[in-house]
């Protein structure tokens, strides 16, 4: 007997009611299994530690956390009155600390702990499948410790001597072109792309002992243009795939097609980086550089892949951080009340170098002027240019007042927040002043009298503990030369047109970037000592040509 499409077998002798329960049960054990996966996270819950409320299923927090991070978490440690607190980004748990104090606690008494980074699909198992991953984003292992190791040294105080000619060109060559492209201040001008070029060559130089000299050269704005797009890839609110992955499997995946198009370029462009090197090899006119001493075998104990890495780290670890804190602090210095700190670090400038000329030449060796060192401590803190630092992962279980944060914990520090926290900084903690670096004077008299720090330089930004910033040393070291030249040369005031965003979270045009672009401005730059000054670029031409003799 052939059976009909609606016989329905042993299940006939089901009563037709029993059968629509069982459905029905199905259905709900099904709907809760699938409700338990769309909420399960790779670490479950941290008990005794709050959690945000309205996570959603698949997405957790990341819906809710908007574009801009750091300030919708310091909106919920405030509204919560909780600094430590537990979010889902997707299906990954992360904790995250808010106040300077939590920060400072947990990188420094916890540092072991916090030592690893979390691997992410989109950076990780795309952008770097050729080069490595860089420093800044690789686990702790052996391989990272060895890169980290060498960075130390290249980076480290001892081998900043070894820049100093290369401290003096760089620097040079911003006041040689803001004099030329603002026509000696009668132009206005916006000053990021030269800082740009000033960052972006002092790594290249370091690296590849290979500099460009047109603000626009196309390499130059290339290198810049893909590193800033990487850079937004590597962003949580910029990229969900890394935390929901059901979305790696969309059809025409534009996150996978822009991950593989921008790491072709960036192998191009650092190909062509080091063939140059190989080139000048043969030749015999390389310059003392990072991988050259690894192509000539000298001893590194390195890997061709660890020495991608590193270069590509020292690249990108300063092309954005340098410009977005010192464009944006030139922004707020522009201001009528940036002026007056201005004015204020000029006479701090003469009193400790009555000769400008000296001024300019002790600019790269020490960092002796006190309202200086504090203009650039105060725009590290207010324009947190990482605000939400570089993630960390655990290592090993931390007892956070009880809560047991597990190994395998991403952990997420709020560097914005922390760097504004009123609890640490006073109640004038969302105001740029400098003078909070500085000891209470009779502002007439001075001398300006740095305070001590209690904790490195005092702020957040550099990160602290065992992963924190490779290159603080050389980045001040950078703001503080450059800063020096230009306060010396000019007097830096505000385009009544096209006037500076000085707001630490609005000044930022890219929330979702890892890195802030400050907004575009312009400034005027007036001349303080025209005769001086051409007289300190005709002498840092000097040596700069010396210089490049020599090499
Ligand atoms: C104003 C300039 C800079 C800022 C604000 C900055 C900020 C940071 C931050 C927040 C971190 C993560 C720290 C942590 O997890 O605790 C970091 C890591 C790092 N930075 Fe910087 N940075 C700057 C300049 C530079 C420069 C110029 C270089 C290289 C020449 C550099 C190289 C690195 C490296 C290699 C790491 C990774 C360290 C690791 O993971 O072990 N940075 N930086």
């Amino acid at each position: 007997m052939s059976s009909s499409p609606l016989d329905m077998g042993p299940l006939a002798s089901i009563p037709r009611e029993q059968f629509a329960w069982a459905a029905m049960a199905m259905a709900v054990v099904s709907i809760f299994l699938l409700y338990r996966w769309s909420i399960s996270t790779d670490i479950p819950y941290i008990a005794g530690l709050p959690e945000i409320p309205g996570a959603i299923p698949i997405m957790g927090h990341l819906l809710k956390l908007g574009e801009d991070h750091a300030t919708s978490c310091e909106k919920w440690w405030r509204e919560s009155k909780q600094s430590v607190f537990q979010i889902r980004l997707g299906n990954q748990r992360a904790v995250v600390v808010n106040s300077f104090e939590d920060c400072r606690k947990m990188l420094v008494k916890h540092q072991t702990a916090l030592i690893d980074r979390p691997k992410l699909y989109t950076f990780h198992g795309i952008i770097s499948s050729t080069q490595g991953f860089t420093i800044g984003s690789s686990p702790w292992d052996e391989s990272c410790k060895n890169k980290r190791k060498a960075t130390g040294i290249a980076l480290g105080r001892p081998a900043t001597r070894n820049y100093f000619p290369m401290f003096d060109l760089e620097s040079y060559c911003i006041l040689r072109d803001l004099h030329k492209d603002s026509n000696n201040g009668a132009i206005e001008i916006s000053v990021r792309p030269y800082i740009q070029r000033y960052a972006l060559n002092t790594t290249l130089t370091l690296c590849y002992g290979i500099r460009m000299d047109d603000v626009y050269d196309s390499m130059l704005r290339e290198i810049l243009h893909v590193g800033s797009a990487i850079s937004l890839l590597r962003s949580a609110s910029e990229n969900y795939q890394d935390y929901v992955p059901i979305l790696r499997y969309m059809p025409n995946n534009e996150k996978n097609a822009r991950s593989r198009e921008l790491r072709d370029r960036r192998d191009k462009y650092l190909n062509e980086l080091l063939d140059k090197v190989r080139a000048m090899i043969k030749e015999g006119t390389d310059k003392p550089c990072i991988s050259a001493a690894i192509l000539k075998d000298e001893e590194t104990k390195l890997t061709g892949v660890e020495v991608s890495s590193i270069c590509l780290s020292l690249v990108s670890g300063g092309f954005e951080t340098i410009p977005g804190t010192l464009t944006s602090c030139i922004g707020s210095l522009s201001t009528p009340e940036g002026q007056i700190w201005q004015d204020r670090a000029y006479a701090d400038i003469k009193r400790m170098y009555p000769d400008v000329k000296n001024a300019w030449l002790n600019s790269y060796q020490e960092e002796k002027i006190p309202y200086l060192n504090a203009i650039i401590k105060e725009a590290g803190r207010y324009y947190t240019v990482s605000s939400m630092s570089l993630p960390r992962k655990t290592v090993t279980e931390i007892n956070w007042n009880g809560a047991i944060i597990p190994p395998k914990t991403m952990v997420l520090f709020n560097a914005q927040a922390g760097n504004h926290d009123v609890d640490h900084f006073g109640p004038d903690a969302g105001k740029f002043d400098p003078e909070r670096w500085l000891e209470p004077f009779e502002k007439t008299d001075g001398p300006f009298v740095e305070k001590p720090s209690t904790f490195g330089v005092g702020h957040l930004s550099f990160g602290a503990g065992a992963r924190a910033c490779s290159g603080q040393i050389i980045a001040t070291r950078l703001l503080y030369t450059a800063l020096l030249r230009i306060i010396t040369s000019y007097k830096i005031v505000a385009s009544t047109e096209m006037p500076p965003n000085t707001d630490y979270v609005e000044y930022n045009q890219f929330k979702t970037a890892l890195v802030a672009i400050p907004r575009d401005f312009k400034v005027k730059l007036i001349p303080r000592d025209s005769a001086a000054t051409e007289q300190c670029l005709a002498e840092a031409m000097a040596r700069t040509q010396d210089y490049y003799k020599e090499n």
